[in-house]
């Protein structure tokens, strides 16, 4: 079937068993019936207040074909035994298609080392303006979803101006340390952080199932040397991987790896697993959305043959090679004021060691709402 209209785009039909292939703009796109018939527009069908299925998708004929198919006005029409009508735009269904999808970001990014990351410049935000403006925040969110990583300057030096600032943007995820936590180096609790000791790069809460979205840092007093933080982009590593060795980078995405946090102490006791790949990947596309890297975490491996342990580590050498270039090393000095946003899904983070007092605030951050916000301001997340 060929319809041309005015002003509109050509497009064919073909009906075939199970599905229907609609040629729009120059490429093919595939819907299965089922899918047409439960993802229905029609009042009837879908609530567009809410924006919520009406339809029993359980009381779907799993064998269903339409009776009548056309394409009119830039609309595919489907008329369905029983008589019901659906009407779907062409540019929805080109927008919702999986050939689309297949070609699409979820989320744009770039990917930096250190010099990516210097000479772009990335103004940080400014305490005032971004707690009056919401241009502000949304400029602030757009590098953040771009880098994995964004600053805002001149806050007040106090946990109470730190949690007004991740107010602006999000929900804090309260754990086992607190909702804003506020360490020094006491060995309050029983892991390195709460150390002078030098941290190589790595990713918090890798032992959760679902590791935190969002790191908030504001160091609010350092009296001594050292102690600069490590910030190192773990997808711009990663991708190194794919380029160099796409069977060491797909080992890592698929062996499941397990993280470990235990505590046991007069006043905390926590035993905590998560368990997943060091890369996880969006199935459709292979687009990369967490990494799950902490030496000082990672578990015991047993849920994997010896021979796949020698190809794992080969693998893992390959990528910590990757984030151990000094190239790929942004180094920074968090003095009272600057607070610093780190997606934790994708930036390792690490610090120097260091002597004196040195008193570091922060909290984390729901991803979902974090995201939400984004797209909120209109921001592609
Ligand atoms: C940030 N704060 C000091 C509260 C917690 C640090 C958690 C440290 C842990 N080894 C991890 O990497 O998850
Ligand atoms: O002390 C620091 O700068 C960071 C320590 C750390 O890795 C953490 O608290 O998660
Ligand atoms: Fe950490």
């Amino acid at each position: 079937m060929q319809i041309r209209g005015c002003a509109s785009r050509p497009a064919t039909l073909q009906l075939l068993e199970d599905s229907l292939v609609l040629n729009y703009g120059g490429k093919p796109m595939h819907f299965n019936y089922v899918w047409l018939r439960d993802h229905c527009r029609s009042a009837a069908s879908y609530n567009s207040q809410t924006h919520q299925r009406n339809v029993d998708t359980g009381g779907i004929d799993l064998t269903i074909r339409p009776d009548n198919t056309s394409v009119q006005d830039e609309h595919l029409i489907l008329t369905w035994p029983g008589g019901h009508v659906t009407k779907y735009s062409l540019s929805w269904l080109a927008e919702n298609s999986y050939e689309r999808q297949k070609q699409s970001r979820v989320q744009p990014r770039v990917l930096w080392n250190s010099d990516i990351y210097k000479n772009a410049n990335v103004p940080s935000a400014k305490w005032d303006l971004f707690m009056s403006s919401d241009d502000e925040v949304k400029k602030f969110l757009q590098n953040y979803l771009l880098y994995g990583i964004a600053f805002v300057d001149e806050v007040p030096a106090t946990v109470e101006a730190t949690e007004a600032v991740t107010q602006r943007v999000s929900l804090i995820r309260e754990t086992t340390y607190g909702r804003m936590w506020c360490f020094t180096s006491d060995f309050s609790r029983g892991d390195s952080a709460y150390s002078q000791l030098a941290l190589d790069r790595h990713t918090d809460t890798s032992y959760f199932q679902e590791p935190c979205g969002i790191q908030v840092f504001h160091c609010l007093k350092h009296e001594g040397t050292g102690g600069r933080t490590l910030l190192v982009d773990g997808f711009y590593a990663a991708e190194k991987v794919r380029q160099q060795s796409p069977e060491n980078f797909d080992l890592l995405a698929r062996v499941p790896i397990r993280h470990e946090y235990i505590e046991k102490s007069d006043t905390h006791r926590n035993h905590m697993t998560g368990i997943g790949p060091v890369l996880d990947l969006y199935p459709w596309n292979k687009e990369l959305y967490l990494i799950r890297y902490n030496n000082y975490d990672r578990s015991v491996i047993n849920t994997i043959p010896h021979e796949l342990v020698q190809r794992w580590y080969v693998a893992h050498r390959m990528l910590t090679t990757e984030l151990r270039r000094p190239e790929n090393e942004l180094w920074v000095k968090l003095n009272p004021g600057k607070v610093v946003f780190i997606d934790n899904w994708r930036v390792m983070h690490g610090r120097e060691s260091f002597t004196g007092l040195r008193q570091l605030c922060g909290c984390y951050l729901t991803r979902d709402d974090v995201l939400s916000t984004a797209r909120g301001f209109g921001l592609q997340a």
